[in-house]
């Protein structure tokens, strides 16, 4: 009975072990409930999640499933050629999900150019560091009309007049960088790699193009030392806070540091233009064109305005224009036939004298080089593809709609690399371009390097003279030979395309007899 008694206390309330557990259970059913009902949302979110991604992408192709949250993040992370020619060659339409970010690709030419001329349902959407580092009020955010016209008024940089002034500005900076990478060369007697040397030059040129000498030369300095954190912000997605520490928060340090002095060589060519001086630079030009009593549209900009229109050039360039011209070198020096034909032409223009400076007139008298120019970015594009966002539903077949503001694709590869407009489309072959009635050319619409339509590059004739004049001057000085690694034809995207060996060439200064 004792036994009895005694073991009915614990199953009672007697026992103060058992009641202190009694409690808990009590909170151990609710929490239960809370989990199982979380649990519950969880699945619903995913499985929410899954069917507006399947309802989205309907018949395009894609995987079945989204990875839940992060979609294709890890890939967007390190992109390569292959993943993306695999998304490409999926289908001319196919769809994609990072971060819940819906995504459609468009690779062939008719709908990434569908995407590009259609304005009133696709606008460019840089990736998100692209407006904390140029600033939501640069122009290039700018839409329709607005676009338009503040477009309009830029074309004035960009006339034969101002190219014209740009070539010696060019021509000087070029000689005297491809001089510094010989005295280093001959150091060493070894190949290097050109990566970095290529994107200092390109930079110092556009500085020195854009403001002239308004800039005093440890700005310029100090410009192209920073710039580099500004290309390594360009993923396309980053931790979203600009903490100190981040990409962001350094390339946001960047820009501050290159608006100020793009302010002062702003407020320096004012000076210089109301004083009299002829222009000599881009801002020059620009401030003259202002002050012309013919000129319609607005006439005053501040310094700060102008500043963030030359950083919208720089930060459109550096990185598309330094890939170009890394391979423009390579594609040279991995093809002798070609090469010894440019030397031929180069020969026959400068008819032995390679210092007389390179001028508008000399260089349209290089049509091989600027074939070689096109076919180079032709076969490896700087820029293999540019975001633009859905603003509203977009009917862009008849069987399938964009859904709004999921992003939209338009990349250039397949364009480019189409056989039925250039046979054997992976060879680096020039003479495509010298037939005037050949596929090539009577395709201009498949030429997609510079993109179409109204956001159609501002700066292409001037990236096209670029180039054309640092392999003609390069050619003049000096002979390159490609140290080929096994990395030399893998593309390293960072922002826009790089040899991922950084292209090494041993370089040695060329005697003319
Ligand atoms: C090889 C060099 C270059 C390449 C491959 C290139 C390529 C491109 C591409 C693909 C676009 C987007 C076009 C579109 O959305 O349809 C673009 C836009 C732009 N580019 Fe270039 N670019 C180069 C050099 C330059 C240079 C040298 C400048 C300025 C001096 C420049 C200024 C711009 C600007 C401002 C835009 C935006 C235009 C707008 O939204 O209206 N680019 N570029």
């Amino acid at each position: 009975m004792d036994r009895l008694t005694s073991a009915k206390i614990p199953a009672s309330t007697a026992n103060p072990s058992l009641y202190s557990f009694a409690v808990p259970s009590v909170a151990y059913g609710k929490s239960a409930t809370w989990f199982y009902t979380t649990i519950a949302i969880v699945i619903a979110l995913l499985v929410l999640e899954q069917s507006i991604y399947r309802y989205k992408k309907r018949h395009l192709p894609s995987d079945k499933w989204t990875i839940p949250l992060i979609g294709k993040f890890a890939d967007s992370m390190s992109p390569s050629m292959e993943s993306y020619k695999k998304q490409w060659n999926s289908g001319a339409l196919s769809a994609v999900s990072v971060f819940n970010i819906f995504i459609v690709m468009a690779s062939s030419n008719e709908y990434a150019r569908k995407i590009l001329n259609s304005p009133s349902y696709a606008e460019p959407a840089l990736v998100h560091s692209g407006k904390q580092i140029l600033l939501s009020e640069n122009w290039v955010f700018l839409t329709g009309k607005d676009h338009v016209e503040y477009r309009r008024g830029l074309n004035a940089l960009f006339t034969r007049k101002a190219l014209g002034i740009y070539v010696a500005i060019q021509e000087t900076i070029t000689r005297k960088h491809l001089k510094n990478w010989l005295a280093e060369a001959a150091k060493t007697g070894a190949a290097q790699p050109i990566m970095m040397t290529a994107r200092a030059m390109n930079m110092d040129t556009s500085l020195r193009v854009f403001c002239g000498n308004h800039l005093p030369e440890h700005a310029a300095r100090e410009i192209n030392e920073k710039y580099w954190a500004i290309t390594q912000a360009l993923e396309l997605v980053n931790f979203p806070l600009a903490l100190p520490g981040t990409k962001v928060y350094k390339a946001i340090q960047a820009r501050k540091v290159a608006l100020r002095w793009l302010e002062l060589a702003a407020h320096n060519s004012k000076i210089a233009m109301a004083n009299g001086a002829e222009p000599e630079c881009m801002l020059d030009e620009w401030v003259q064109s202002l002050a012309d009593p013919t000129y319609k549209g607005r006439k005053e900009f501040s310094d700060l305005e102008m500043a963030m229109v030359v950083f919208s050039f720089l930060f459109a360039s550096q990185d598309a224009m330094s890939s170009g011209l890394i391979y423009g070198f390579q594609h040279l020096a991995d093809h002798p036939e070609v090469m010894a034909k440019v030397k031929e032409e180069q020969e026959r223009v400068r008819q032995g004298d390679y210092e007389r400076p390179l001028s508008l007139e000399t260089l349209a008298q290089m049509p091989y080089l600027q074939a070689v120019v096109k076919e180079s970015m032709r076969v490896q594009p700087p820029v293999l593809m540019v975001p633009y966002k859905a603003t509203k539903a977009f009917p862009i077949t008849d069987d399938y709609t964009v859904p709004a503001n999921s992003m939209v694709i338009p990349s250039f590869y397949n364009s480019l690399h189409d056989s039925s407009v250039y046979p054997d489309p992976e060879s680096f072959t020039p003479e495509r371009w010298l037939d005037p009635q050949g596929p090539a050319n009577s395709n201009p619409k498949n030429y997609l390097v510079f993109g179409s339509g109204p956001h159609r590059c501002i700066g292409l004739e001037y990236a096209t003279m670029n180039m054309t004049l640092v392999l003609a001057t390069a050619c003049a000085m000096m002979n390159w030979e490609h140290e080929v690694t096994p990395l030399s034809n893998t593309v390293e995207i960072i922002a826009t395309c790089f040899p991922k060996d950084g292209c090494r060439l041993k370089l040695t200064p060329r005697a003319h007899s």
